[in-house]
């Protein structure tokens, strides 16, 4: 099997590494001629994966066109605000064959589109899939054992990435709800930052697991009334993923979330980090969707008045516990019987 990636970051390295353990030829595509040559000479990203070995036989380049030429699959990890310029750069070179699979966890603005979606515009491709699941690159360049999901409507994409990437440390998984899928890789960014600030200020494994549970009821809220299936958060590229990356400190979102928590601004910890934090942005789109869908979204929303408009962390998180109390699962019992049924219960006033 022959695999391109385009992406010299963390993640795109990481896929890289795999595909070469698994037997594949890889080809891996970076702007930085000489981190290509840092890689194909040391077998290291000294930029993104500096404590890490890449297999020897990934070969980078920056020649876009060689990278994809021959490959069977395209794996793309760019950052969401980057990932149109770099479809529109490939296109001319990509052929309809070819197999094109997203690893970002972001989305663009414009249109509050997902990168699937992108892949779909600027290609057509009949061969798209989306790679997500709790992933971090730095345990699975440590090979530790990880598991993933390839989520795509075509069977030919499943099968082929599966086997592409699936090995003794990586299981791949399939599923069929690309789009919900993809927004819970988005979706979950938001909430490793409120994580991270969460543990920063010192609060337990209670709220963590209150923080972790009413995330997955707001994402699969939001997922709902966008169209996507609620089933695939209970999965690895749902709960999965919100797992890890609101535990883990190797996540960028969970420690901008903790820098933020120790007392810097937004742009300190950004420019600390000195990597993508895709849930910086998401939480400004998915905030301004849920407001123009009428999607009731208190986390993110008090997310976005800590980051964006200076309100203390632990104000928030007291205006959120006294909040009107609502319904667990709300698939089962809906927020609005809960709430009508306040009224049977004596005034804690009186
Ligand atoms: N790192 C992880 O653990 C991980 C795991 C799963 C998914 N992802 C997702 O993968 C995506 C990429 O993440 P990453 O971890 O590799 O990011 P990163 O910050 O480590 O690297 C981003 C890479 O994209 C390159 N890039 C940026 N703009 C570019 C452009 N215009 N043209 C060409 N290259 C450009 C950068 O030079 C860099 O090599 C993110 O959306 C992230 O959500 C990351
Ligand atoms: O480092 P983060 O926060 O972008 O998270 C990485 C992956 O999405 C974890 O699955």
């Amino acid at each position: 099997m022959r695999v391109a990636v385009l992406g010299g970051g963390s993640f795109g390295t990481a896929i890289a590494s795999i595909a070469a353990d698994n037997g594949a030829t890889v080809r891996q595509w970076l702007r930085d001629a000489a981190l290509v040559d840092q890689i194909n000479h040391e077998h290291r990203n000294g930029r993104y994966l500096p404590d890490y070995p890449i297999n020897p036989a990934v070969v980078a380049s920056t020649d876009l066109a060689a990278t994809v030429a021959e490959a069977a699959v395209v794996f793309i990890a760019i950052p969401s605000k980057a990932f149109r310029g770099v479809l529109e750069q490939a296109r001319e070179h990509l052929r309809p064959e070819q197999i094109l699979v997203t690893t970002t966890k972001g989305i663009q603005a414009e249109g509050f589109k997902l990168m699937s979606q992108l892949i779909e515009e600027e290609t057509g491709s009949s061969h798209i899939g989306v790679l997500s699941g709790p992933n971090l690159a730095a345990e699975i360049a440590q090979k530790q054992l990880t598991a993933t999901v390839i989520a795509s409507d075509d069977a030919v994409t499943r099968a082929y990435v599966q086997a592409a990437l699936g090995c003794g440390y990586f299981r791949v998984y399939a599923g069929n709800d690309r789009y919900g899928a993809e927004l819970g890789g988005s979706l979950k960014n938001i909430y490793a930052i409120a994580a991270g600030m969460a543990a920063a200020l010192g609060m337990g494994e209670n709220t963590r697991a209150m923080l972790m549970t009413r995330a997955l009821a707001e994402m699969s809220r939001f997922a709902v009334a966008l169209g996507a299936n609620p089933m695939t958060f209970l999965g690895l590229s749902g709960v999965g993923d919100l797992i890890v990356t609101c535990s883990s400190q190797l996540s960028r979102n969970y420690r901008v979330g903790y820098a933020l928590g120790e007392g810097a601004n937004l742009d300190e910890a950004i420019e600390a980090l000195g990597q993508v934090a895709e849930g910086v942005n998401t939480v400004k789109l998915v905030c301004a969707k849920a407001r123009e869908e009428g999607i009731y979204m208190p986390l993110a929303q008090g997310l976005h008045h800590v980051m964006f408009d200076d309100v203390p962390a632990r104000d928030m998180a007291r205006a959120l516990m006294e909040n009107e109390q609502s319904s667990d699962v709300e698939f089962m019992l809906s927020r609005e019987a809960v709430s009508q049924a306040h009224q049977l219960a004596p005034d804690g006033d009186a």
